[in-house]
């Protein structure tokens, strides 16, 4: 069996190609935040410079604040981004915390027909993110999915590398991988926060509320379009925030918790039992155990949701309106 997926270079498309691609169709540039106001606005600014002017590759930049404590809406909006509150997107849906539930709310309130999501927390990139995302998704009607790859340093706080990063990705991710989807071994960043996707497609997929967003959206995709509709951009090299082991270890299991509801080992309930996962702190008196309560339920997709762009559960997706 060959693990090999082909990746592409980002710049193998030139821009007048993309922009004669795109011909009628709304692109949105979606990005989830949760305090992150120190970053947002060079994200949101990046962006729009060089794809909102005199290169309209863009059609929409839009910001979904996750529950922010910090700034994050006033910057976003102040660098020209359209910011909704997660929690305020269809209250009567209910709510819940989380990336995945950011970006299934943004399926309510988005325009475009082609998606593409950025994490508000990088540092190194560059706004050939979004042309290579889109080049697969604009030039070819196989193609579902477009993960970005790139090498991720992980940076010690002096800024100088330390090591490897994608910590979940490569103790995490990739062993589940090996183990169930072998045939999804060729892909270089699973967990990648920066893909391209249809609306047509995301919207037909059950969604975590967590971080079991991006590993859940590459198996439905494969299960669906099969594994060459995934496609994989070189960007280059990326580098953001690292999180702590407090939330690296709640992030491990709601990829788990995704993984386990596909392989059919638990049903991705809108509410399912709460986990406990346990970390442990040294003090001065010993070790103090530390709860949390990762939420591992998911989103029904957000066409068969009532009301959901005046265009009701066409009966297909197995969910039923809620
Ligand atoms: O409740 C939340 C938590 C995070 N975020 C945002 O989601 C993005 C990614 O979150 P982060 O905590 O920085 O994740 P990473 O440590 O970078 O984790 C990697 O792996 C995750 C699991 O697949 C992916 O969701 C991430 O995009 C990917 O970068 C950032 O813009 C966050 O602000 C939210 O909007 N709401
Ligand atoms: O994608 C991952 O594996 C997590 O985001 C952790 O990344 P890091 O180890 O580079 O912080």
């Amino acid at each position: 069996m060959s693990f090999l997926l082909p990746v592409r270079r980002y710049d193998e498309w030139d821009v007048p190609a993309l922009l004669a691609a795109k011909r009628d169709r709304r692109v949105s540039v979606v990005i989830p935040a949760r305090d992150e106001a120190a970053s947002v606005g060079g994200v949101v600014e990046g962006i729009a410079a060089a794809w909102t002017g005199e290169v309209p590759l863009v059609d929409e930049i839009v910001v979904i604040d996750s529950d922010s404590v910090d700034e994050t809406a006033a910057v976003a909006r102040a660098a020209g981004a359209i910011v909704f509150s997660a929690k305020e997107i269809r209250p009567d849906l209910g709510r819940a915390e989380g990336k995945g539930e950011a970006l299934w709310k943004a399926l309510h309130v988005v325009t475009g027909d082609l998606l593409v999501f950025v994490d508000a927390d990088l540092v190194d990139w560059g706004p050939h993110f979004i042309s290579g995302l889109l080049g697969p998704l604009l030039t070819n009607d196989d193609i579902q999915l477009v993960k970005a790859v790139y090498d991720r340093p992980m940076l010690a706080p002096d800024g100088s590398q330390a090591e490897a990063g994608g910590r979940v990705t490569e103790l995490v991710a990739r062993p589940l991988l090996a183990l169930h989807w072998p045939q999804l071994g060729g892909l270089v960043q699973p967990l990648s926060g920066e893909w391209a996707i249809r609306r047509a497609t995301f919207e037909r997929l059950s969604v975590p509320m967590g971080y079991g967003v991006e590993i859940a959206a590459v198996l439905d995709i494969a299960e669906r379009h099969g594994v060459t509709s995934i496609a994989q951009v070189d960007l280059g090299r990326r580098t953001h925030r690292h999180r702590r082991h407090d939330t690296l270890g709640p992030m491990a299991v709601q990829v788990i918790a995704a993984v386990e509801a596909r392989l059919g080992w638990r049903t991705p309930d809108r509410r399912p039992d709460p986990i406990t996962l346990v970390q442990f702190d040294r003090t001065t008196t010993g070790f103090v155990p530390c709860e949390q309560h990762p939420d591992t339920g998911e989103r029904p997709p957000a066409r068969s949701v009532r009301s959901y762009r005046d265009d009701p559960d066409d009966g297909t997706l197995g969910w039923g309106p809620r």
